[in-house]
């Protein structure tokens, strides 16, 4: 996969990701309706002068999971204290951390389906009692020192919703499931950043990109970042032209597929008449890790209508042949497949 389409943020863009984010709900593009229940949510809050209800983030990485623990705790206009699940491996890492909120505070979890069980457990009480569990000496003589918390808000994000258990997820009040972004409101959101970086770019250019950022604002923002870089160095100004050059270079075409993508959908066409075949036959045929084309590579071509999941393995769609330029051998037995997103 190409790093330009890659949905997870790279070390080196942090600083010109922070400088994109929104940082009221008015300014968060789409998502409507998490929007309207969010801010119902922290206005009931700030009216009964109370900490909201602890707040479940679930979506696809690089759909604006940070940026809206980021918009509570400012629209609480309350410190953030940020962590991730992998950072948590112990209990009393978990202890240290909730020790320390201020009242008030928001304790933003990235990644929460991967903290450690023990951990989770502490969690629990914590969310429910604003109180935790310490466990002082060792062995027989060991005893459990309750200790009294701050009130927080946690907001835990997580791309595996489903990995969460049940008495975890069960203790959010609130959960939102994002959805990726229609093309639309990623226009809006290149738009507005491409006005933030004071980068010129005719609409058309602005629905080029869009058209090609797989759903996902993360992905969006890089590729204009790559234009910008383009028309500078080219001397040109930022139209539909020099979006489709600087975006060919780095091998993005039109519908935001890269080139895994187009030779595992060529491989599936071309050297298997269009499947059915299993995913690890496929890996083999591209040379790439299995897990790689089932979590990245499949679940784009399946959203995009180019292929179909049978029970028999991965099927082209009449979609798919077009895409590579071929003509199915019969098309009753082709799924129609439709693009959606
Ligand atoms: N609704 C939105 N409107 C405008 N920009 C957005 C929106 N959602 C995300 N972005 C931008 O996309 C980038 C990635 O967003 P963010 O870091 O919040 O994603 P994430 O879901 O937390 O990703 P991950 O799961 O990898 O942590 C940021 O630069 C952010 O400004």
């Amino acid at each position: 996969m190409t790093e330009e389409l890659s949905p997870r943020a790279s070390a080196s863009e942090q600083g010109y990701e922070g400088a994109l984010r929104p940082g009221t709900l008015g300014e968060f593009v789409g998502q409507a309706k998490v929007r309207k229940q969010l801010g119902l949510l922290l206005d009931a809050a700030s009216r009964r002068q109370h900490t909201p209800d602890h707040i479940l983030l679930a979506g696809p990485p690089g759909l604006g999971k940070t940026t809206l623990s980021m918009i509570v705790a400012a629209e609480l206009d309350k410190p953030l204290h940020q962590t991730s699940g992998p950072a948590i491996q112990h209990a009393g890492d978990l202890a240290a951390v909730l020790s320390a909120l201020t009242p008030g505070e928001v304790l933003f979890v990235d990644e929460i389906h991967r903290m450690a069980r023990s951990a989770e457990e502490m969690l629990y009480l914590a969310m429910e009692d604003f109180k935790v569990d310490i466990m002082v000496g060792k062995g027989a003589g060991a005893t459990s020192v309750p200790l009294e918390l701050s009130p927080f808000t946690l907001v835990g994000a997580t791309t595996r919703a489903g990995l969460l258990p049940n008495p975890l997820r069960d203790r959010f009040g609130f959960t939102a499931h994002l959805e990726f972004y229609g093309e639309d409101e990623l226009a809006r959101v290149v738009s507005r950043a491409a006005g933030l970086i004071g980068f010129a770019l005719s609409e058309q250019g602005i629905a080029e990109i869009a058209g090609r950022s797989r759903g996902t604002p993360r992905i969006a923002n890089r590729l204009l970042r790559r234009v910008r870089d383009y028309c500078l160095v080219h001397e040109t100004v930022g139209d539909t032209e020099s979006v489709r050059a600087a975006l060919a270079l780095y091998d993005v075409d039109e519908h935001g597929l890269d080139r895994l993508d187009r030779e595992v959908l060529r491989a599936l066409v071309e050297r298997f008449g269009g499947g059915p075949v299993g995913l690890s036959t496929l890996a083999v045929s591209v040379g790439e890790e299995a897990e790689t084309i089932e979590s990245v590579v499949e679940p784009f071509l399946v959203r995009t209508g180019l292929i179909t999941r049978t029970p028999r393995g991965r099927v082209a769609t009449r979609l798919g042949w077009a895409h590579v330029g071929a003509e199915p051998p019969e098309i009753s037995q082709i799924p129609g497949g439709g693009r959606t997103g």
